[in-house]
């Protein structure tokens, strides 16, 4: 097969945490033509797979977008920043490997997505898995994405912050993804002998060589190509060039929560109000293209030592972290080969809900962002907590007609009055651990928000001030049974033929994790859907 062919079986848009899982998937087939198209270019940055790389990957326009959420009222834009380029978020995250809640996948099935109960993911996510705790009932074993979780630490503040937490009832287990109950242990994160797991490096790089699999880096879609009804391929950007691709069987876009529902916009599938004032004609009235968004917002605590403990004194300054990046180099080991939050914790927000409903990541050392995101010098702890399953939605829309424009991002958060009990308890239960024996007699002072943000209002000013994005926004395309859902359950765009939306955008809520997971699941699991069709 030509590789410098224009029509191809299927065209995937984005080779990101789902593109890249469905091109290789599909393409295991030697009979069926993929065409993987994606914006970023090809990159040979080491840093994309050393783990504590993305404190730089995340600083280059080359390797990530940033795109600027409307002001609050506050005056400031939020950023929300995704990857570009091969493994697209995934190779430039926080590698955290939290596949979420089995109730909430099976409230997805109860809602009318019967492909998306716990009992078609959790062989999927298994499938995927190579887990460095060995398979069981819970995990996968073999699969082409190594999963780590540290089993012990020879960091102090880790150990004091493990046998505080346990003293407020966080109970401490060997793997966060085995069970849904209160507890903390180490982070689960997409790293193996010390090397990123991005979508690239784990699906792509084997699938490379494949003649029926072309990878077309550098190449922005701008617009899908109709015959009547049909989507009959794609509209792209190579550099100054534009060119045409057909797809014989579907195009399938996955660009994520931001493009996605741009390009469908773009297209002329959306809502009306939207796409006229954008100057876009309308095609096919889809009310909910780029609404319904759900994004976590996260309330951090920072906390100062009195002595100098924990991996501050490993990272506080250019030399230390040269001296660790040699280490690292020699032996894949140190605080550069760890994730970015070496621990993590599934927490109630009050003893009556049933399940968690806030996670909380932790860094044994501080974090100073007065010029963007490095280690602090100052000897301490970071902690950041978040609702994981937040109502409030936020909206996503094209500003105007032609391709690579800026999108209006309204982020809202806090809207919804659980949201607001949840969020507001964050911080109480934060200092549950740090007012633990033996943390809290190394504790110095709460740097941030400091012991007078006390109550739930108060923590709900200091979360919009401004707080964090969690870089985890889904349902701009969302999935459902109902006819203003923008995609059926499986995830095929409504009023229109051989278009599908395969990534984290199809989600119509959180599943109470982290979004890398579940958008490989999602890939994994549409390619089936696309095979059996
Ligand atoms: C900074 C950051 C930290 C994160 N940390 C974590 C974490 O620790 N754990 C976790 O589970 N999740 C994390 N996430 C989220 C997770 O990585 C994403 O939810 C997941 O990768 C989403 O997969 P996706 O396929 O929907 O989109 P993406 O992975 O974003 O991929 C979309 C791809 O499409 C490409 N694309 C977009 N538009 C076009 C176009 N028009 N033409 C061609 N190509 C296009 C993009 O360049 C990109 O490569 C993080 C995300 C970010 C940005």
């Amino acid at each position: 097969m030509a590789k410098n062919q224009k029509t191809y079986d299927y065209i995937i848009v984005g080779a990101g945490g789902s593109g890249a899982v469905l091109a290789s998937r599909l393409s295991e087939d030697e009979g069926t033509s993929v065409l993987l198209i994606e914006r970023g270019g090809k990159s040979f940055n080491p840093m994309l797979y050393i783990p504590k790389g993305f404190f730089f990957t995340l600083k280059s326009d080359k390797l990530t977008t940033t795109y600027s959420a409307e002001p609050f009222p506050s005056g400031y834009a939020e950023p929300w920043q995704r990857g570009r380029g091969l493994g697209g978020s995934t190779a430039v995250n926080g590698m955290m490997y939290v596949r979420g809640q089995q109730a909430d996948y099976d409230a997805l099935a109860a809602a009318g997505n019967p492909q998306w109960g716990w009992e078609r993911v959790l062989p999927a996510f298994r499938a995927i898995e190579d887990h460095s705790l060995g398979a069981s009932a819970m995990r996968g074993a073999g699969g082409p994405v190594g999963i780590s979780v540290p089993e012990d630490s020879d960091d102090e503040t880790v150990r004091l912050f493990l046998e505080s937490a346990e003293k407020a009832g966080w109970e401490y287990v060997a793997d966060l993804n085995a069970q849904d109950q209160q507890q903390i242990g180490f982070t689960p994160s997409t790293i193996k002998n010390g090397i990123r797991q991005s979508t690239a490096n784990t699906f792509l790089w084997p699938a490379r060589r494949r003649k029926n699999l072309t990878i077309a880096t550098g190449t922005s879609v701008g617009l899908l190509r109709f015959d009547g009804r049909r989507v009959v391929g794609v509209k792209a950007r190579q550099g100054e060039r534009l060119v045409d691709y057909t797809a014989r069987k579907e195009v399938i876009i996955s660009a994520g929560t931001i493009e996605t529902p741009m390009l469908l916009e773009r297209s002329g599938i959306g809502r009306g109000e939207v796409l006229s004032k954008a100057g876009v004609a309308l095609r096919v009235e889809a009310p909910n293209v780029g609404e319904r968004v759900i994004e976590q917002h996260g309330v951090a605590t920072q906390v100062r030592f009195k002595r100098e403990i924990g991996h501050t004194l490993a990272l506080s300054s250019k030399t230390k972290q040269l001296a660790q990046g040699a280490r690292y180099l020699l032996t894949r080991e140190g605080p550069v080969g760890t994730a970015g939050y070496d621990l993590m914790a599934h927490v109630r927000s009050s003893p009556e809900v049933q399940r968690p409903d806030i996670q909380v990541v932790a860094t044994p050392f501080g974090l100073d962002f007065s010029a963007g995101l490095n280690p602090s010098e100052e000897p301490g702890m970071y902690l950041l907590g978040y609702q994981i399953r937040p109502n409030t939605r936020s909206s996503i829309h094209i500003s105007d007609a032609s391709p690579g424009s800026s999108p209006v991002i309204q982020a809202n958060y806090f809207q919804d009055e659980e949201d607001r009990r949840v969020t507001g308890a964050i911080v109480d239960r934060l200092r549950d651990v740090t007012s633990q024996e033996p943390l809290a007699s190394e504790i110095a002072f709460e740097e941030f928000p400091g012991r007078e943000v006390r109550t739930s209002e108060q923590v709900l000013k200091f979360a919009h001030s401004p707080g964090s994005t969690i870089y985890h926004a889904v349902g701009s395309a969302a999935m459902g049974p109902n006819d203003d859902d923008v995609v059926t359950p499986d995830l095929r765009v409504r009023g229109v033929e051989g278009l599908r939306v395969v990534d984290i955008s199809v989600l119509p809520t959180q599943v109470s994790g982290n979004t890398a997971a579940p958008a490989m699941a999602i890939g994994w699991l549409a390619a089936d859907l696309i095979r059996n069709a």
